[in-house]
Formats: C-alpha cells, structure tokens, sequence
C-alpha cells in the first residue's frame, strides 16, 4: 500500500519526474537547442508538431466539457482562447503555422498533416483520447508538463536564434507568449491536483498520468530521431526533406 504524501511531497515527487523524463533532457532537443540540426531537421520538427499544436484545444475541449462550475470553465477555456485566437488576436495554431512557413514550408501542406510521422500521429492522438477517457483528475493532470515548459522554451529559443541563421525572432513568435501562458495555466492545474488528490491512489494516478504525458512528448522526438536524424528511416507516406519547400527555398535539398 502506498502512503498519502502531503501535498508538498506530491508537489516535489511531480517535480523530480519532470526532472527525470521531461523533453528537455531528449538527445534531439538537445540538438536542436545546440544548433546540431540541418535545417531539413528543423523543418520536421516544426511539420510535426505542428499536428501537436492543432490537437490541443481539441483534448481542451474534452476537459471543458466535464467542468461544471462557470469557474472552472472559465478558467479553461482561456487555454483554448490562447490557440484559437480571437478576432483581434492571432492565437496559437496561427502562430505556428507562421513558425512552420518562417522555417521554409508550405503552408497548405502543413496544415494537411499529410507528411506527419506516424509516431507523431500515434502520440498525440493517445493525448487526446487519454483526456477523453480518463478520470477528470487524470486529464488534468496531463497538463503539468507545462510546469516545465518555460523553461525548456526558453533554452530552445536562445539556442535557436544564436545557431541557426534562418531563424528569426519574428518566426518563433509563438513561444513570445507561452511561458506566461504556461505558468498561469500549471499553477492552475497543479493547486487542482494537490487539493483534488485526496487518497494515495488519487496521487498516484495524478503522478502516473504526468508520466504518460512526458512519454507523449518524448514519443514524438523519438520519431524524429529516428526518421530524420539516426539512423534517417523515412516511414511511409512521411515528409521527404527538400519536398514542400516555400517557392524559392530549395535550400539543402535532399540528393
Ligand atoms: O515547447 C514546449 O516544450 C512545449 C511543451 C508543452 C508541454 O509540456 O506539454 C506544451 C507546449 N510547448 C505548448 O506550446 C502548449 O501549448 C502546450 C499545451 C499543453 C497541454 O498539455 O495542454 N502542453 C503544451
């Protein structure tokens, strides 16, 4: 049987698996924040998580329908409001495809998914239906990864404007706004969870769905890895590099 933590030893065992498993410490973020990626690279990061980024008011929406206090509605559904936009304002996915055309891509063929690694497709559609599926508590859970992400954006964003020419500030504007984003909405997430997990099964479920969602966002770099970096094994149907660049931009074209 396990014991009940306090809430700050909950808050700390959360902590040390974002330490532990947490994307930061993956071999292909590590290169991309060192600048050790082509650009062929980059561009399959942004392709791909693209399909991440479109994903997410979609497993948002699955929370916000279980919430049922205007309160907590309302509290959630800014993350939606941040993707989506608004008229006045450009949201997330916006930003992202902006990111994804500033690295050289097509747009359409972005916005198609049709080149996404299937590894990608797999990973995030779990995410989804995990939120769908699991306990409101274990879907919110899910969320705290974005207690980490501040600063992973932050290393990633220096590095890549420091080591890659063809990356501008403009083009990675969609990380302008989500460390405070983010902190806003894990502070959130993280007092749900400490006050909701009243049993130590409860803490363990919150403690096992944060590691399922580390596992989310590690899956999806492995893809990468594995098609664009070692040992560079296309699956089918995936984006060829040197295919679908913006007119112009054939740079680094595959042989
Ligand atoms: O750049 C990153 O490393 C990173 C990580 C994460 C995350 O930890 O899940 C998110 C984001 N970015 C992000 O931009 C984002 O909108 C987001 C939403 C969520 C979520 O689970 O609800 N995570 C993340």
């Amino acid at each position: 049987m396990t014991e009940m933590m306090s809430k700050t030893d909950l808050e700390a065992a959360l902590r040390q698996i974002g330490e532990e498993r947490y994307h930061s410490n993956h071999p292909f973020q590590i290169m991309l924040q060192e600048g050790r990626l082509s650009k062929q690279q980059v561009q399959a990061w942004a392709l791909n998580r693209y399909y991440y980024q479109s994903m997410i008011p979609v497993k948002d929406a699955h929370i916000l329908a279980r919430l049922d206090t205007v309160e907590l509605r309302r509290e959630w559904r800014e993350r939606i409001i941040d993707h989506d936009g608004t008229e006045t304002e450009r949201g997330g996915i916006v930003k992202w495809i902006a990111l994804a055309d500033g690295v050289g891509l097509d747009r359409e063929y972005v916005m198609s998914g049709k080149g996404i690694l299937p590894g990608t497709r797999f990973a995030v559609d779990a995410y989804v239906h995990f939120v769908r599926d699991r306990t409101l508590l274990e879907a919110i859970a899910s969320s705290l990864t974005e207690l980490f992400s501040p600063n992973v954006i932050g290393v990633r964003t220096r590095g890549m404007l420091e080591h890659y020419d063809f990356i501008t500030r403009e083009t990675l504007a969609y990380f302008d706004k989500r460390p405070v984003q983010a902190k806003r909405d894990s502070d959130f997430a993280l007092s749900y969870c400490l006050e909701q997990a009243t049993r130590p099964e409860l803490q363990e479920a919150v403690m096992n769905a944060l590691k399922f969602k580390c596992q989310v966002l590690w899956a999806q770099l492995d893809a990468l890895m594995h098609a664009y970096v070692e040992p560079g094994h296309l699956p089918f149907d995936a984006w060829q590099p040197g295919t679908h660049a913006r007119n112009g931009d054939a740079t680094d074209r595959a042989a």
